[in-house]
């Protein structure tokens, strides 16, 4: 039985709590959430979450622990669940950005087995991009963190010290990409369309564009080569872009968040 803790039931919490209720990995009843602000989460309890803004109660019947607090929050939750933690029956999970599985055991304790997961917001609907790593956790513990998260979404498994870089690139990146479906719908407005059936367009073209990607396996360039004719209006598009710097503005972005993203415990 699958008996899950979230302590930290904020965005990204209440996006994996809804993302495994959806996809029945397992029932709002074997998820318990917290947060300081219990009446933030009435609508949840209303849904059949346990709800509790008691840290080491709420963990006494969990078999998997998620920490989803702000890096900056983290300390003080470690310290509040330290002696209420069995490391026999229980596995820790964190996705808290820019904290290691070892500064999570520095205050746990060293028998307890972390495992760091990176989701991004598209887990609510069981889409997200979620990396995975682990410096002390057994295979059969990976592998049946693994598996929750692939029930909402894809799962990579990575090397511990790449993990602020798969902030950057999935955590984040769902944002870089939602900015730049605005943008699209905002040119969309400038020539001509309402904003409602720019944004409409702007997304599905998103969509197709990331779907042709994952069924055919194919490269982007390659499926730019097919939209880009000769003298056609695709590449002045397209180069008018670069000129001003497309590329580089997102590789820029992604390098700086992934900088950010290590050094947010002690921020
Ligand atoms: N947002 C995202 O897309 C992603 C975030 N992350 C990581 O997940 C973590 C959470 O981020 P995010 O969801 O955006 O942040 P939020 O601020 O939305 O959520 C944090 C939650 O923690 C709660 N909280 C704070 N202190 C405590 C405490 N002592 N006990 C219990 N709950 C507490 C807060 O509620 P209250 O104030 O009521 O206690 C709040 O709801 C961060 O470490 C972030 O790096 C990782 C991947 C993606
Ligand atoms: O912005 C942040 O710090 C968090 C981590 C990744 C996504 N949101």
């Amino acid at each position: 039985m699958n008996k899950i803790t979230i302590i930290g039931s904020g965005n990204i919490g209440l996006s994996l709590a809804k993302g495994l209720v959806n996809k029945a990995y397992c029932k709002a009843e074997d998820i318990t959430l917290t947060r300081r602000s219990l009446k933030s989460l009435s609508e949840e309890a209303a849904k059949g979450f346990k709800v509790s803004d008691n840290n080491k109660v709420a963990i006494y019947d969990a078999n998997v622990i998620v920490l989803a607090v702000l890096p900056q929050q983290l300390k003080k939750v470690l310290d509040e669940i330290a002696p209420a933690v069995s490391p026999e029956k229980q596995i820790v999970v964190s996705v808290v950005s820019g904290v290691t599985c070892a500064d999570v055991r520095e205050k746990l304790g060293n028998n307890v087995q972390v495992i760091r997961a990176m989701p991004n917001t598209a887990i609510a609907i069981g889409q997200s991009m979620t990396c995975v790593a682990s410096d002390n956790a057994s295979d059969e513990q990976v592998d049946r963190v693994t598996r929750m998260f692939e029930t909402v979404g894809a799962v990579v498994t990575i090397n511990e010290d790449l993990m602020t870089s798969a902030t950057a690139l999935c955590a984040c990146g769902i944002a870089f990409f939602l900015r730049a479906i605005r943008a699209a719908s905002q040119g969309g407005v400038e020539i001509g369309f309402h904003a409602h059936d720019a944004l409409k367009m702007a997304v599905q073209t998103a969509k197709g564009a990331a779907d042709l990607l994952l069924q055919t396996q194919s490269h982007p360039e390659g499926e730019i080569d097919k939209v880009t004719s000769p003298k056609g209006c695709t590449i002045a598009g397209l180069n008018e872009m670069e000129h001003n710097g497309f590329s580089s503005a997102f590789i820029k972005g992604i390098k700086l968040s992934a900088r950010k993203a290590g050094g947010l415990y002690n921020d």
